[in-house]
């Protein structure tokens, strides 16, 4: 069941939005697409749907092409919602769900226990328009697996919620892959890509920069950051021999080292400086990788 994307290219007229991207995506796994406005997320997912021609490569799942229209084993949470404001979410759900082979009383059944579990079970009879945009959004997560898909594509699935709807929408994502589907997903977040996902890709420009497990990415970037906390100051380390970059907090310093073993000197050089509060050696975090790797900041 895996996704095999194969020198994948879009080209819309002379410019190209997907350049030459080769991809294997687990199965039962979750996958984090990443990048910045325009980097091609959106633009990958419709060619994986077969939503868009593809320009040159190659896509299978299983061996095959994928007809999202036709198919109702995948899920797709797209960028632009699409719900009907008019309708109410009952008719709407009962309507995509029938597009996926379900009948109404299994709609129903499964709706209702989304809703409840989403803490809104009163959205029922509303129609659409009625409700806030994150409340939208949630309706529309729910239209993307009310089907209990194999695959699940969710372009951009915690933008526009507030935290507590985030977190809400993260334990169902987490759930969905415990049993057994598998869960590509877009973000300009890396943090929600670090939280959730064992193998990622960063795109930028249509270009990927980076692909792997996050494991590998982290070990194979080798330098880590030192977190010091301590009562004098430790300016002093800026001009360590391993140091990359220094950064002052409040309660001491994170510096970027080169590798573990600068941490060791650190440690001897620190001796006789006073009381030391916090001496931790941390992961680079994705966004310290994607800054070197792209050159640029980051948000
Ligand atoms: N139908 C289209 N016609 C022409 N250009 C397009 C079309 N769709 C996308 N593009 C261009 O392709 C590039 C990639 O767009 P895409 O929507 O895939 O990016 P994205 O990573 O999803 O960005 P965002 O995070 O802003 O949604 C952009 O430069 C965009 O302008």
């Amino acid at each position: 069941m895996t996704l095999v994307l194969k020198d994948v290219t879009k080209r819309f007229g002379q410019h190209t939005a997907v350049d030459h991207l080769s991809l294997e995506i687990p199965e039962k796994e979750m996958f984090g697409f990443l990048g910045g406005n325009g980097a091609g997320k959106t633009t990958t997912f419709r060619m994986i749907l077969g939503l868009l021609d593809i320009t040159e490569g190659e896509i299978s799942w299983n061996g095959d092409t994928i007809n999202y229209n036709k198919s109702h084993l995948i899920g797709y949470l797209p960028e632009e919602r699409g719900l009907y404001p008019k309708l109410k979410v009952r008719d709407q759900l009962i309507y995509l769900g029938k597009l996926r082979g379900m009948t109404k009383s299994e709609v129903e059944k499964e709706l209702k226990g989304w809703l409840e579990r989403f803490k809104v079970p009163e959205y029922i009879d509303k129609k659409v328009e009625e409700l806030s945009k994150g409340n939208q959004q949630k309706i529309q997560f729910i239209s993307a697996v009310i089907h209990k898909p194999k695959l699940l594509i969710l372009d951009e699935p915690f933008s526009g919620l507030d935290p507590i709807n985030v977190e809400m929408l993260k334990e169902a994502v987490v759930d969905l892959k415990e049993q057994g589907t598998s869960i590509v997903f877009s973000s300009h977040r890396m943090e929600h890509v670090e939280e959730l996902c064992e193998h990622l890709c960063i795109l930028h420009k249509g270009k990927q920069v980076v692909q792997g497990s996050l494991r590998e990415i982290k070990r194979s970037f080798g330098k880590k950051n030192l977190i010091i906390h301590a009562d004098e100051s430790l300016e002093f380390l800026k001009d360590q021999p391993g140091v990359i970059s220094y950064k002052a907090l409040t309660e001491g310093c994170e510096l970027q080292i080169e590798n573990e073993n600068v941490s060791q000197a650190i440690f001897s050089a620190l001796q006789g400086k006073g009381f030391i509060r916090k001496f931790d050696l941390e992961e680079p975090s994705l966004n310290d990788i994607f800054i070197e790797k792209v050159g640029a900041s980051y948000e």
